[in-house]
């Protein structure tokens, strides 16, 4: 049985020095005999994402079966959270500290010494608790026999400070392999990022480098609570009086800066949803961007599951007096756009309008219904390299091969968008990534073979709450939003139009 709590002890003043003063050297038979619920839960919850869940999905479940009240469910998700992103660093310090590489460390023993180290390193939990309680996990999940070693391994950590350790692990000279362990991102990304804040010309050869570690610390902070009042549904003063703040980005978002989102009446009740707010601009970009030509009173979401975007959509195309079809192809994330749609599928019947979510291949509606739609959005399936800092394990489980495998995909989804939206009507094409080859290399190679095609400037439709358009949105046509500059998620967008 994982014993009582014992992390709330008084945390270490920020920047405190050498870790020397606090040094234990306390024998594993003298630490605590057990894991304590917090850490065992951060603990269960790295052993799932090895085996290849998602921490935002096994997370609540994980803290609801270990019954944690809101503070050790705090702490527990800042440690397994924290310790997910950090893991690179971490690892180089393990490999240090236990003079062994990562491969020759079991598994579990591995990720009981990155949640100490990151109590000791990322958390500021004083050193002899940090042991102590890593050592009991140990014990509890590993067995006696790995204790003496976690136990010599957290000594060892703990006689360095972080800076030490980064002065320790971190090559000189800012090379890419030296930002992989400092920010804790693979080197395949830390290239890749380079080369988005270039190709996107958000950055030049002189200022990169500065950019890239902004836009790498940015990962490795958790983002804020983002929520989104679905127009018509619900209000952004609405999200306010339940104790959100509205947003400075989005017309329609505000941010919870503390509290469960579930707790929301409005989310509650599917009016509102938790939505970052760069999904919620591109969303609006295309239902407000201008159409002169007659064109159908038909919006597609081709690419709609979990639903996200389709709920800002549908509540838009019901105000402007117009149906929703959203596609998708797994049939488990249909049903959860369904699940997600409900009010505004409810209001559209109301209303005399349709929405309607289908289970199917968005690659094929451009032959089924050529021509058929005013409004489409393609948000593509993609590497997600744009929002690494809501998903703990993302950067690890990637490979630079999924671009490749990715890019035909995304190529066959806006051809299809192209084919299904009317002369005079509008597709935008969107990725959570702001990878050049799953991006502008996308849209240059499919507008490359057609002259029906003409592009928008996209950026005038990205406007904050007060109405302004946004700062840095670069020279256009399209808009590629960044976490360090914007505090969104590193979406893309480019708004096409079909020549009327
Ligand atoms: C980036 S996600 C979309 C997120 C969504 N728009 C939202 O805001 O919640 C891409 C989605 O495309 C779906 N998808 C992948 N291939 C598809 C295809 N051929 N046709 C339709 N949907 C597809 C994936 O299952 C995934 O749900």
């Amino acid at each position: 049985m994982p014993a009582p709590d014992q992390h709330r002890q008084p945390r270490r003043p920020q920047g405190g020095g050498p870790r020397g003063g606090q040094r234990s050297r306390q024998k594993p038979s003298d630490r605590a005999k057990h894991a304590e619920p917090a850490r065992f839960a951060a603990y269960t919850l790295l052993r799932a994402v090895d085996e290849g869940a998602y921490a935002n999905l096994e997370f609540p479940s994980i803290l609801r079966r270990h019954r944690l009240d809101a503070r050790d469910a705090a702490f527990a998700t800042e440690l397994a959270f924290g310790t997910l992103r950090m893991q690179g660093f971490y690892d180089a310090v393990i490999v240090q500290a236990a003079g062994r590489p990562t491969a020759k460390i079991d598994a579990g023993v591995l990720d009981v010494l990155r949640l100490g180290a990151h109590q000791l390193l990322g958390m500021r939990v004083p050193s002899h608790a940090a042991a102590d309680q890593t050592v009991g996990l140990a014990r509890t999940v590993s067995g006696a026999g790995a204790s003496g070693f976690v136990n010599a391994v957290m000594r060892r950590v703990s006689e360095r400070t972080r800076e030490e350790w980064l002065e320790l692990v971190v090559p000189e000279g800012g090379s890419t392999a030296a930002l992989a362990t400092e920010y804790s991102h693979p080197e395949w990304v830390v290239s890749a990022l380079r080369g988005a804040l270039l190709g996107h010309g958000r950055a030049t050869a002189e200022t990169v480098d500065g950019e890239l570690r902004a836009l790498l610390e940015s990962d490795n902070t958790p983002a804020k609570v983002s929520l989104v009042a679905r127009p018509g549904l619900a209000s952004v003063d609405e999200l306010v009086e339940a104790g959100a703040t509205a947003s400075e980005t989005s017309p329609l978002g505000a941010v919870l800066d503390h509290g469960d989102p579930g707790a929301v009446p409005a989310i509650r009740e599917r009016r509102a949803a938790v939505q970052d707010e760069g999904s919620q601009l591109l969303a609006v970009a295309l239902a407000t961007a201008p159409v002169t030509a007659e064109v159908p009173a038909r919006w597609l979401d081709l690419c709609a599951g979990p639903g996200g975007k389709s709920g800002v959509l549908g509540a838009l195309a019901l105000e402007a007096g117009a149906d929703l079809v959203a596609v998708e192809v797994s049939e488990h994330r249909a049903q959860l756009v369904r699940t997600t749609l409900e009010p505004i599928t409810a209001r559209a019947a109301a209303t005399g309008r349709r929405v309607e979510v289908r289970t199917a291949d968005g690659r094929e509606v451009g032959v089924t219904e050529p021509a058929a739609y005013g409004r489409v959005l393609v948000d593509a399936p993609c590497t997600g390299l744009g929002a690494l800092r809501r998903r703990p394990e993302a950067r690890w489980r990637r490979q630079p091969g999924d671009l490749a495998q990715l890019g035909p995909l995304q190529r066959d989804l806006l051809r299809s968008a192209l084919d299904a939206v009317a002369p005079g009507g509008l597709v935008g094409y969107a990725t959570c990534s702001p990878h050049p080859a799953e991006t502008t290399f996308v849209v240059r190679d499919v507008l490359k073979k057609r002259d029906d095609i003409e592009v928008v400037d996209a950026r005038d439709l990205f406007r904050d709450a007060s109405g302004e358009v946004l700062h840095d949105l670069g020279d256009g046509p399209e808009v590629q939003l960044w976490p360090h500059v914007h505090g969104t998620d590193a979406m893309f967008f480019t708004l096409l139009r079909k020549k009327a």
